[in-house]
């Protein structure tokens, strides 16, 4: 092990008053001496003991965990999970805040953010600043939706199953997880042993009862005869290369929303919240309000999922292109829109595939980038397409309020901004953005 560096401040506890919660998961605190402090397990107007986990004497920020509070905030409640807390499982960071004010938390942390880096108010961005709870999710403090229908547990050098330690390779072993859907905690890979095994995820699909966990064996481990509670198909990645491989079973899992059934294949993306993949093509048609005839884009486009909603409202004289990089999602995705004549996938980055189009018209736009955001040439590119309107789906608020701004030099502005909660306990928040042409508005 590594002798941390002499100017290191680990270890160091400093008394003080909790400030505003910043993204990712943590408040803001200054210490006497002008430090400022990235703390977890805190909370807004909080006097806590912060006890330093990362940084040095010229860093310009400290992380550190509250490891004692002395004056509790009224949002305050006791951690339902064991193995939430300082040092323990890095999963949730807000298990010791009440439902409400998690949504409170993200709704400010989405608000500074559009300030911050969009010079958006609220009102600008069209958004009344509230965090929409999926239907069912709104429980009695104490309580916790069990919303991942997919968790990649870690394994620890016994073989037992857990969760990574926050920024950590540290594993905090679990017996069970909380947050975990009914159809991965009825799989029991918490209660077996995975010698060999680096993770183990498992998955357990909405809409069907395709069930499936994913292996990435250790450098040379051999792959265990896997027998779990429930059927499943199992697949195997390979740790050199990330290519995963079929084991035995489907190769895929079927996934519903918005009433189509979608093949999600090795390792795909798809949202992790049961009512993520409805809510958010809900929002995102209510936004664009397809017409008959349109021309639309699915950037990002995954599997499919808003390029089949879009087929659906844009009929057979309308056209839909989907562009997405991963060669497994582009061949499900060709699958799952197979009856569609007039929807094509592209594979391949959208900042190339897009220009090599020739496309220099369309009426609508869904982009729903990964967390590093569409970035400034792509967001150029589509401000250039004359779209009706443009749907920004967005895992990162701080990246959505960069391309907000980028797509403002484009002549865009937004119309309506909703949020919704569909990582609760996390930090996580899933912003949908309807942009217009803001001369349109104006
Ligand atoms: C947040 S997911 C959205 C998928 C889909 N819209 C859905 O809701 O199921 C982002 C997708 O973008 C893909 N991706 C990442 N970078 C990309 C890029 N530069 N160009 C095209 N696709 C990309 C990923 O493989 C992933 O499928």
């Amino acid at each position: 092990m590594q002798n941390a560096p002499e100017s290191s401040l680990v270890g160091q506890e400093y008394e003080v008053e909790v400030g505003p919660v910043a993204h990712g998961g943590h408040c803001v605190a200054r210490t006497q001496d002008g430090r400022v402090l990235f703390v977890r397990h805190a909370l807004p107007g909080e006097k806590v003991v912060a006890k330093v986990t990362e940084g040095e004497e010229d860093s310009r920020f400290l992380r550190a965990d509250a490891v004692q509070v002395l004056e509790p905030s009224k949002d305050r409640v006791e951690a339902p999970c064991p193995y939430a807390g300082p040092g323990k499982c890095g999963g949730c960071d807000w298990q010791h805040a009440k439902p409400g004010a998690q949504r409170r938390f993200k709704g400010e942390v989405v608000a500074e953010q559009l300030q911050r880096l969009a010079g958006l108010t609220p009102e600008e961005a069209g958004w009344d600043g509230t965090v929409m709870p999926a239907p069912g999710d709104k429980l009695p403090a104490g309580e916790v939706p069990a919303w991942r229908t997919r968790v990649q547990y870690a394994v620890d050098a016994d073989g037992r199953a857990g969760l990574r330690k926050h920024r950590s390779h540290e594993v905090q072993p679990v017996d069970h997880c909380m947050i975990a859907a009914p159809g991965v905690s009825e799989l029991g890979v918490e209660k077996r042993d995975w010698p060999q095994m680096a993770t183990v995820e498992a998955i357990a699909a909405t809409g069907s009862n395709d069930r499936q966990v994913v292996l990435t064996p250790r450098p040379g481990g051999r792959l265990p005869l896997v027998e779990l509670d429930k059927p499943v198909s199992v697949l195997r990645v390979e740790e050199r290369d990330g290519s995963v491989h079929r084991v035995h079973g489907r190769a895929f899992v079927r996934e519903r929303a918005d009433e189509r059934t979608y093949r999600v294949g090795m390792g795909g993306f798809w949202q992790v919240h049961p009512q993520a993949a409805d809510m958010l093509v809900k929002a995102v048609m209510q936004g664009l309000l397809p017409r008959k005839g349109d021309m639309a884009l699915d950037l990002y486009c995954g599997v499919g999922l808003f390029a089949g909603a879009l087929a659906d409202r844009v009929g057979e004289k309308g056209a839909v292109l989907g562009i997405e990089s991963g060669k497994r999602a582009v061949e499900d995705a060709r699958h799952n829109l197979q009856h569609f004549d007039r929807v094509r996938i592209e594979q391949g980055k959208v900042e190339s595939v897009l220009p090599r189009t020739g496309i220099d018209e369309v009426d609508l736009i869904v982009l729903d980038p990964p967390r590093a955001g569409a970035g400034k040439q792509t967001v150029n590119h589509l401000a250039s397409l004359g779209a009706r309107r443009i749907a920004y789906v967005a895992c990162d608020p701080a990246a959505l309020a960069r391309d907000l701004a980028y797509f403002r030099e484009g002549g865009y502005k937004p119309r309506t901004l909703r949020a919704f909660d569909l990582f609760p306990m996390t930090h996580h928040v899933e912003c949908v953005a309807i942009l217009e042409p803001a001369a349109k508005g104006s």
